[in-house]
């Protein structure tokens, strides 16, 4: 635990990670914008309860004004009207362009955060402060954004922070269910890697209370955020490979949306959306994996428990078509050749729905 860099081809930033990484933040912020004084920090209602007073106590006890705007928790705040509250609270207190915005919280809030620095009077300055196991994943890359009613990061932008400043004391507070929800792209981002990574998740992570108190947690964190970087650094822009950080995710955006947002965790549908893409990948790639054992691993972590109405394909598909990797009108979705190396495909609707009806059929006919 330490730092190390993130490269990418608009900005080359450093990620501090470790149990007392927030500390490093005010000297950072000196160094970079010696001049700068004035922070807006974002976060949600439950971070704000646990985390947010002693972070702004540290900022303003070495010099910062820090105005702190809370959002509520959860998905729905990555919405048209949260965005709007975080840009008036801060033009109603003159943040200008000399400001710098705070992201303190989950992937939401860094997508929402983000979404606004991006766009904030053209663009200020922003940090990532991820408090979440998901946010090893979301803080790292400069994907920002919210959503739409009729689809999942629809609107939003390219726009890399400043530093990502990772204090995984903060995990310490979370809930077992966001445990849950971030190891399911800790195990996406094994899978995109190596057959060892996830072998060695699988023997060491038998429950959430394993993960928690598991001594090499931190070292998987790092792990799994290198899986990310490299693949970011060399294709910012999702041009290209980096689609394959979207694993599972053309199943999973689609079942958070026609479930409402919130109502999932974005982790428990990219847990059933890996798994769909696993089959699909045994089934067209020959991907060799023994899928009923990984199916007995996910439920005993308590993945894949959803009601049957969000699996109902007419809701799922509206979705799927506005999926932003689809190409040539067909329905695009990521699937492996072999652990660490995974291809995009695509499909018609009607291909689509015979598949997810197999699927279905052969995991969770009741
Ligand atoms: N930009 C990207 O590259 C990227 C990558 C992955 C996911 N995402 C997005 O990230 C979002 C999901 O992020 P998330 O799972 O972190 O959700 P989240 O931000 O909603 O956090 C989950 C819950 O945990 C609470 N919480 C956060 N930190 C806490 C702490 N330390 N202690 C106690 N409670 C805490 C929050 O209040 C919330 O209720 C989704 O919108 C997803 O689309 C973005
Ligand atoms: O960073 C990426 O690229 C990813 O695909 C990471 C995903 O885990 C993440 O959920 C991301 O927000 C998805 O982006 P989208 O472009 O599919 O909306
Ligand atoms: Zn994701």
């Amino acid at each position: 635990m330490g730092s190390f860099e993130i490269q990418t081809a608009s900005k080359i930033y450093p990620i501090f990670i470790g149990s007392e990484a927030s500390e490093k933040l005010p000297g950072f912020l000196q160094e970079k914008f010696p001049r700068r004084k004035k922070l807006y920090l974002i976060t949600d209602s439950h971070v704000s309860a646990l985390h947010a007073d002693s972070l702004a106590g540290l900022l303003n006890q070495s010099g910062y004004d820090t105005l702190v705007h809370v959002v509520p928790s959860g998905e729905a705040a990555k919405s048209l009207a949260c965005y709007e509250e975080c840009m008036t609270n801060g033009f109603r207190h003159h943040i200008g362009r000399e400001g710098i915005i705070l992201a303190l919280g989950g992937g939401v809030i860094g997508d929402l955060a983000g979404f606004v620095a991006a766009t904030y009077m053209r663009g200020i300055p922003f940090i990532q402060l991820p408090t979440t196991l998901l946010a090893h994943d979301s803080a790292v890359g400069g994907k920002v954004g919210i959503n739409h009613s009729l689809g999942k990061n629809l609107i939003g932008a390219f726009y890399q922070p400043e530093a990502v400043v990772y204090d995984i004391s903060y995990l310490q507070t979370l809930p077992v269910r966001e445990w849950r929800s971030g190891f399911a792209e800790l195990i996406k981002h094994a899978f995109l890697s190596s057959e060892a990574f996830y072998h060695e998740l699988r023997n060491e992570v038998k429950s959430m209370e394993d993960l928690k108190n598991h001594p090499k947690l931190g070292e998987w964190i790092e792990q799994g955020i290198k899986v990310k970087a490299s693949i970011v650094a060399e294709d910012e822009r999702e041009s290209g490979k980096r689609a394959f950080l979207n694993l599972g995710h053309t199943l999973a955006h689609a079942m958070e949306g026609a479930a409402g947002y919130g109502e999932l965790t974005h982790g428990e549908a990219v847990a059933f959306g890996l798994f769909s893409d696993l089959y699909l990948s045994r089934k067209y790639t020959g991907l060799d994996i023994d899928l009923d054992s990984l199916y007995q691993w996910l439920i005993n972590l308590g993945y894949l428990t959803v009601t049957n109405d969000v699996l109902d394909i007419d809701r799922l598909i509206p979705y799927m078509k506005l999926d932003k990797k689809n190409q040539d009108g067909k329905i695009a979705t990521i699937l492996l050749k072999n652990f660490g190396e995974p291809i995009l495909s695509t499909f018609d609707e009607e291909e689509i729905r015979q598949d997810f009806a197999e699927f279905i059929g052969h995991y969770f006919a009741v």
